[in-house]
């Protein structure tokens, strides 16, 4: 009975039993719903922890490969200093090994003493190849090519540091004083690059081109190349206005090396004497003179069928104003620039060696005083070499016919004076015969004249500069010199110039140059390298003229 009436109990539903159903399902579905809610947090929590995870193994792996890259990098560097104590070699320039072996400190102590200052355009990192300090340490040369260099102890600096990126095929601007050599800075390898390129003796085509502002200067560094020229199997030519064209054309016909001024160059290329295309070697000696005004469009045309990226662009030169550089680097392909004695961007340096005085008087006692200074220098057995500076070529004929009256052995180079005249002359001081040259900026640069003990200003150039490169015909190649000038009011605006000059090289300042003022004028590119001067209503300037 118990069980029926269970059973009863069972089959009918009472009331509240079926509230407890609809409960138990709203229930069921609360639960199947936080049930839901709950897996979606998990899951959600477990994809922001595996995102985290993620994003944490990432900056683990990032950091780990930035450490990696940083000690690689490092490593690198370190190879870098490795590799200045082992064999090396940059683009067909192998350095020598005992050069290599050298202890890093011995280099440094090089670079410091001979103030050396190597910037490379290119990188920050230190410089790779080493300064070829001794002769013994030049790339091995299957001919006899060294064998002049006998003749001196050792690589000027200048050499030693250029030659090494020179022959790397490295685009070069070397500066450094005068008389430091640096015409073999860039002539050796040059030579060295022909010998090695196995050409056959008449390429018809120039190889390497050498551009210089005068006739003089052209010939000068013609006459040390050919001292090498044979051993490099090598045709030189000089090419400068002034003299026939006809022998200059047979001569291009066969000339490796052309070493030449731009105007006479120019005017044979544009008759088509030359073909320039295939010239893989350009020099700019006196680089800042070739970039002025009065050059800078026959160096344009010179060059204009020589593609920058083909040929190795080489500029030297001992003064290297602001005022040319924007333009030299137009020319030239991530250059190394080389500078000896100190920074390039300060005044101009004159060479520490030479003897500068300055005398401030009046115009009108300038030609007494300059006889004062010759009778010193010129009485006696041996009379001194002495160069006598002009700016205008009339007052060069006047003052070299005073001197002539007095009774010293004189002569004289001008642009009025013809070609073999001008060579003559010049020969003539060179040998001793003559004593005194007179001489307008024609002969400011560049030229080498043995034992020259002193020069004379009788009027200031048109550029500091340019009285650098004047006073530098004496005291080179290690040599003492002196260089007395004379100045008046009339030069009062390069005073300041002149000052700091003085000053960088340790020399004297007169009171009275103080009293015109230490304002350095700011240069203008077109009055850069004595071209013209006003010199008032009496005298008429005649053009200097450097073909
Ligand atoms: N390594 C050397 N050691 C000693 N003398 C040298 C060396 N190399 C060249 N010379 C000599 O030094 C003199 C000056 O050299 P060079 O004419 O090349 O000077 P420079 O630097 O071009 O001068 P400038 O700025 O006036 O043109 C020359 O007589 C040359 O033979």
């Amino acid at each position: 009975m118990a069980k029926r009436s269970a059973d009863l109990t069972e089959l009918r539903p009472s009331k509240k039993s079926k509230s407890d159903e609809e409960s138990s399902i709203k229930k069921e579905k609360r639960d199947k719903k936080d049930k839901k809610e709950k897996k979606e947090k998990k899951e959600k929590k477990e994809k922001q922890e595996k995102k985290e995870k993620k994003e944490k193994s990432e900056k683990k792996e990032k950091s780990e490969k930035k450490e990696e890259k940083e000690k690689r990098k490092e490593k690198e560097n370190d190879e870098d200093r490795v590799i200045a104590t082992s064999p090396l070699e940059v683009k067909g320039y192998m350095q020598a090994s005992a050069l290599t072996d050298l202890p890093q400190s011995q280099i440094d102590q090089f670079l410091e003493e001979k103030v050396i200052k190597i910037t490379d355009s290119a990188t920050d990192a230190p410089p790779q190849l080493r300064p070829i300090i001794s002769f013994d340490y030049l790339p091995p040369c299957g001919n006899n090519l060294y064998a002049p260099l006998k003749a001196f102890p050792a690589p000027s600096p200048i050499q030693a540091a250029t030659w090494p990126l020179l022959l790397s095929g490295r685009d070069v601007i070397g500066i450094a004083e005068t008389g430091s050599g640096k015409t073999l800075g860039f002539g050796l390898p040059c030579l060295k690059k022909l010998l090695d390129s196995k050409r056959s003796r008449a390429p018809y085509q120039p190889a390497a081109v050498i551009i210089s502002p005068t006739r003089e200067l052209a010939m000068q560094i013609y006459d040390q190349l050919v001292k090498f020229s044979d051993v490099a199997n090598a045709d030189v030519t000089c090419i400068f206005g002034g003299v026939g064209k006809d022998e200059q054309r047979v001569a291009l016909r066969t000339a490796a090396i052309v070493v030449a001024t731009p105007g006479r160059l120019k005017d044979l290329q544009n008759d088509e004497s030359v073909d320039l295309s295939k010239v893989n070697y350009l020099v700019l000696d006196e680089a800042d003179r070739m970039l002025d005004k009065g050059f800078e469009q026959d160096i344009k045309d010179i060059i204009a069928p020589m593609p920058v990226s083909e040929r190795q662009t080489v500029m030297f030169t001992a003064t290297w104003p602001k005022s040319v550089r924007e333009l030299a680097a137009t020319f030239m392909n991530s250059p190394v620039t080389v500078t000896i004695g100190g920074d390039p961007s300060a005044d101009p340096r004159a060479n520490t060696r030479i003897k500068q005085e300055v005398e401030v008087l009046d115009g009108r006692e300038k030609e007494n005083r300059l006889i004062q200074l010759l009778n010193r220098s010129q009485r006696g057995q041996s009379p001194e070499k002495v160069l006598v500076f002009c700016l205008y070529k009339k007052e060069a004929m006047r003052i070299e016919g005073l001197i002539k009256r007095k009774g010293f052995r004189v002569a004289g180079i001008h642009g009025d004076l013809n070609q073999s005249d001008r060579f003559r002359n010049l020969e003539a001081f060179k040998s001793g015969s003559a004593t005194v040259l007179v001489a307008t900026d024609v002969a400011a640069r560049g030229l080498d004249i043995p034992a020259v003990k002193l020069v004379i200003n009788v009027t200031f150039p048109l550029t500091v500069e340019d009285y650098v490169h004047r006073i530098g015909r004496t005291g080179r190649a290690g040599a003492e010199g002196h260089a007395v000038t004379l100045f008046t009011e009339q030069d009062k605006a390069l005073s300041g110039g002149l000052i700091n000059v003085l000053k960088a090289a340790k020399q004297e300042v007169p009171e009275a140059l103080l009293k015109f003022g230490t304002t350095v004028k700011k240069k203008q590119h077109d009055a850069y390298g004595a071209f013209y001067k006003d010199i008032g209503t009496d005298k008429k300037a005649t053009k200097i003229t450097f073909d």
